[in-house]
């Protein structure tokens, strides 16, 4: 999918949300778990109740590793049911990959050309060459991980590296890369107050935004920091969408919980014009 392509989504649906398939069988309601496939139910459920207010949905790999081989069928069902139905919708694998130059090359097959995904996320310590062989496939594109939403962040992201803090070396840093124009970043939602300085290094960029709901990041300050003139922000939320409820209703209850953010979304995209 093109830039482009999903600014036109965004301005259609008016809304910048990106809704998390992060499945645990624990937590999805209990009579789904009778299904052969309990995760791809649960999954096509919440998609066909959400597709409408939502841009990008995000399963994260995780969630489907840890229940091996049956874990990859269900995430490969997802993705092939996003692709048949909602070809609009942008994709992205949360794989958080990366790896030397030959073995990226490999990652980047398994979810661009086996998987078909969008877009993957990257965590950027190995460099260069373990990035561009991600960018070197046409209209997909690579989330490097920048500020992330967690309180390791302050490890290593927000050291002092050569007079600047390792984050903005990522970001200035991966700007010389070969299509570097198919990069987007991660920057967490509880770190808004970060945003104005990082617009001032990408202000054209796309930024995946995870955090609001079950981690507490605020929605308004986001977007006060974060925005650009082609919006450049995919808010993510997973729990709080998702585990809504865990009754017969749960698609309805994640379709609710999905609405009430669109709604901000569509009201801060209107006082943005
Ligand atoms: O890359 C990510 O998506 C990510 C980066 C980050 O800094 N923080 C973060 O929470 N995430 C992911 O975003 C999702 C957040 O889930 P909720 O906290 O349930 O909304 C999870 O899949 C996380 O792995």
């Amino acid at each position: 999918m093109t830039t482009q392509e999903l600014v036109a989504q965004i301005h259609k649906k008016k809304s910048f949300l990106c809704i998390g398939l992060d499945v645990d069988l624990n937590k999805i309601p209990k009579h789904i778990l009778e299904k052969e496939d309990p995760i791809f139910e649960f999954n096509k459920a919440i998609i066909d109740a959400t597709h409408h207010l939502a841009v990008a949905y995000k399963p994260n790999i995780a969630f489907y590793e840890a229940y091996g081989i049956k874990g990859w069928e269900s995430l490969e069902k997802t993705i092939t049911y996003l692709n048949e139905n909602y070809p609009e919708v942008f994709t992205i694998a949360d794989a958080k990959r990366g790896d030397i130059g030959n073995t990226s090359t490999m990652y980047a097959k398994a979810f661009f050309e086996d998987l078909e995904f969008d877009s993957i996320t990257i965590a950027p310590y190995m460099g260069k060459d373990s990035v561009e062989p991600f960018l070197a496939f046409e209209n997909k594109h690579t989330i490097l991980l920048a500020l992330t939403s967690n309180q390791g962040a302050f490890d290593f992201q927000t050291k002092d590296v050569e007079g600047k803090e390792l984050y903005k070396q990522v970001l200035e840093v991966s700007k010389s890369y070969e299509n570097s124009e198919n990069l987007m970043y991660v920057v967490g939602a509880t770190k808004a107050e970060y945003l104005s300085d990082i617009r001032k290094i990408i202000p054209e960029s796309f930024l995946l935004v995870p955090g609001v709901g079950a981690q507490g990041g605020n929605l308004q300050e986001v977007c006060k920091h974060g925005l650009n003139n082609q919006v450049g922000l995919l808010v993510n939320s997973s729990r709080g969408i998702i585990y809504a409820s865990d009754g017969m209703d749960y698609d309805k209850a994640a379709a609710n919980k999905a609405s009430e953010l669109q709604k901000q979304m569509q009201e801060i995209l209107n006082t943005a014009k």
